[in-house]
């Protein structure tokens, strides 16, 4: 807890300024009562506390009325001085010192001056730190180093006495003054600027949300452009590995057709051998049947002939028996040629059918392939009749493989723009984010007009309104005009002028008496209004005064003791001359004593005079009879010597009531006027206040009250 060590004062009030003048109090824990008569300084002691915390003055006088009066000292320029030692809430040691100075020339006024104001703090490290009021502003320092805030020192902790009736104010005064205290301001002025914050960021937020939606809409787009990239990419791939697998499935296929081929070749050229062979044999059996035949035949020949055939007949039959063996042998051979070939035919049917199968079904993958081949080429958009050669088909695949590569070009420039859009897009968004905060900005510019035309919308419109109000009343009076005019003429037409002028001058006549009445009227009314001013101002007057009544009352209960002390009662009215009486009273009486007191001091002298001359007589036997000081024993050389001590001491001895005397009386000249001056002056003050301010004062609000009494009656 922050405390109060030690208070050194001078110069202040009551206070004297010179430096045996300094009047120094140490506080002590956990309370220091503080008593003493009236007038003795208690308040001032608290003015001290509070000037050298704050640097502000007690309230209701004057600067100069806070430093020790010039005129007490008979000086023209007096110098105050507090110096206070704290102990912050940290237990911090602080030191302020504030010094004044009043300057007072004759028939002048006096002037007051602050002078330089010291703050020395003691930190952790046993450091001191000065800060001087011409670096710093030391008042601000001193708060932020003592921890209290300014209203709650001012208003609460060193409340001066005059204004310790603060809660009992009126209530609005009451409320700033706890606003201050309990510093309300500050924290409507955070809920505004939070508010004010707040509505800031909604409005951002919107917007953002706004540009955040358009772009989000923008990504969605691009998405959706990415998604049938890749479709195409993967349909593209897709239709690329069929038309590889759909080769690979193509290549043996083509091999077994070829060795088909090969084959049926190989089988005509076999069975055309085997055709010619069986002719071969035919032939031959033919020539043996021919022969057998022609064996039983009778040969016609020559014998010679004959029987060189008989007798060649063993060789003839040996080389056709080995013709015969050799011929069935052939035969054989051509038998199990045939029965081989046979066989392979068979065999060769078997894989015939087969391949033929499998030819069927090549040309079924053949077909599916080419359909396959159409349909990737309307994918790739490829314009293909129908595929029925190979080559064509070739043809094919290799139109969709360059419409691939061509795609796949596409893709690639379609990524680089894609890739650049975006790009561009990032830029445009950039672009965006700032436009986005400069129309930030201009929003609330043009807010702030927009309001400022709504207002002046909203005058014109009150303005249209009664425009619109007084055109109906026009309206009203024109048909009112209108009815006027026709009852007008309706009377004309029935009346006759001699009747007319004769209503017209009673007319005449009734109107002069009422006019005569309204002048009359309008005087009361005059009178009236006069009076309820004045009534007003009897009310204003009537409540000041109360005020002042009360503050007369305050000043009363303060001066009370005082007031009751000087004149044995309390006076209800005539302070000034009552006070005025007891002020010449007082004199007279401070005169006679003041005689007495001279007396008195006389008689002392005479006193103190004639003892000591008794003391010096007997001194003066002493010596001559014993030849030596009674003092120090010293003793005198001769005779001389002793009666030029004598002589010397009773010539001294005569003049010490002669410089007595003078002393005396510069003295008792001085301390007369110090008493006087200092008597005077508490009294002094009180009367110049009572004639220059209080009294002035009531007897202004008593001539108000007369005024009032003579207004009201
Ligand atoms: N400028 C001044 N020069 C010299 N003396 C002054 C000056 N101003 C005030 N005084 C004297 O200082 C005294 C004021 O003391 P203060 O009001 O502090 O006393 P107090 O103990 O609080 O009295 P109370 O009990 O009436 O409140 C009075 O005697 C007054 O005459
Ligand atoms: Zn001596």
């Amino acid at each position: 807890m922050a405390g109060i060590k030690s208070l050194a004062v001078r110069g202040i009030r009551s206070f004297g300024p010179e430096e045996c003048d300094e009047q120094r109090i140490s506080f002590e824990k956990p309370l220091t009562l503080i008593l003493g008569q009236n007038g003795c300084g208690k308040t001032t002691i608290i003015e001290c506390l509070r000037y050298a915390i704050t640097g502000q003055m007690p309230p209701g006088s004057r600067n100069e009325c806070f430093v020790h009066d010039a005129k007490v000292n008979r000086s023209t320029e007096v110098m105050g001085q507090v110096k206070l030692k704290i102990v912050n809430a940290k237990d911090k040691q602080l030191e302020v010192s504030r010094s004044m100075r009043v300057t007072a020339y004759q028939n002048k006024k006096p002037k007051f001056q602050t002078l330089d104001s010291f703050l020395s703090v003691v930190d952790d490290n046993g450091k001191t730190k000065d800060i001087s009021s011409r670096c710093a502003d030391l008042d601000v320092v001193m708060h932020e180093e003592i921890g209290v805030p300014k209203a709650i020192l001012n208003s609460v902790i060193f409340c001066h006495q005059e204004d310790a009736s603060w809660p009992l104010d009126e209530g609005k005064k009451v409320k700033e003054r706890f606003d201050e205290i309990f510093d309300a301001d500050k924290y409507s002025d955070c809920f505004d600027r939070l508010r004010k914050i707040r509505k800031e960021y909604a409005t951002n937020i919107k917007l953002l949300e706004q540009g955040v939606a358009h772009l989000t809409e923008k990504k969605e787009e691009l998405d959706k452009k990415k998604l049938d990239l890749v479709n195409t990419e993967t349909r593209i791939s897709e239709a690329e590995l069929k038309i590889s697998e759909l080769s690979h499935e193509l290549k043996p296929l083509t091999e077994k057709i070829n060795a088909i081929e090969t084959l049926q070749k190989n089988l005509l050229a076999f069975e055309s051998k085997r055709d010619k062979i069986k002719t071969r044999l035919e032939q031959n059996k033919n020539v043996e049947k021919d022969l057998k035949g022609s064996i039983q035949s009778i040969y016609e020949g020559s014998l010679k002939e004959l029987q060189e055939n008989i007798a060649n007949y063993g060789a003839t039959a040996k080389a056709k028996q080995a013709e015969l063996e050799d011929s069935y042998k052939k035969n054989f051979s051509f038998n199990k040629e045939e029965e081989r070939i046979a066989n392979e035919k068979t065999s060769n049917e078997v894989k015939y059918n087969k391949l033929i199968l499998l030819e069927s079904q090549n040309q079924d993958k053949i077909d599916k392939r080419n359909v396959m081949i159409v349909e990737t080429g309307k994918l790739a958009e490829i314009e293909l009749d129908k595929i029925e050669t190979n080559d064509e088909a070739v043809n094919g695949i290799n139109a969709i493989n360059k419409k691939i590569e061509e795609l796949q070009n596409k893709l690639k420039e379609q990524k680089a723009a894609s890739d650049l859009e975006e790009k561009e897009y990032q830029k445009h968004v950039d672009d965006c984010r700032d436009a986005l905060s400069r129309h930030k900005q201009k929003i609330s510019n043009k807010e702030s007009e927009i309001q400022t035309t709504r207002k002046e919308i909203a005058k014109i419109q009150k303005q249209i309104n009664e425009a619109n109000k007084s055109k109906q009343k026009l309206e009203a009076l024109d048909e009112k005009l209108k009815t006027a005019e026709a009852d007008y003429e309706k009377a004309v037409s029935e009346l006759n002028p001699e009747e007319c002028q004769a209503e017209i001058n009673r007319d005449e006549k009734l109107m002069e008496e009422n006019e005569n009445e309204l002048e009359e009227l309008s005087e009361k009314v005059t009178k009236l209004q006069k009076q309820s001013a004045q009534l007003k101002e009897k009310d204003i007057i009537e409540e000041s005064f109360k005020q002042k009544d009360k503050q007369l009352n305050v000043l009363k209960n303060k001066h009370r003791t005082a007031i009751t002390e000087l004149l044995g009662h309390m006076p209800e009215k005539n302070f000034a001359i009552a006070i005025n009486k007891i002020d010449c009273e007082i004199r007279n009486e401070l005169e006679s004593m003041n005689k007495k007191i001279t007396e008195k001091q006389k008689e002392e002298e005479q006193n103190v005079l004639q003892s000591s001359m008794f003391i010096i007589t007997k001194y003066k036997g002493q010596i001559k009879d014993n030849n030596c000081c009674p003092l120090c024993n010293r003793g005198f050389d001769n005779e001389t010597e002793v009666t030029d001590l004598i002589s010397q001491l009773t010539t001294q001895v005569l003049n010490v009531p002669a410089q007595l005397e003078k002393v005396t009386e510069e003295l008792q000249k001085t301390s007369a006027k110090k008493d006087d001056l200092l008597s005077l002056r508490s009294l002094n003050d009180k009367i110049t206040s009572l004639k220059e301010t209080e009294i002035p004062e009531l007897e202004k609000k008593l001539e108000d009250l007369d005024k009032v009494g003579s207004l009201k009656k």
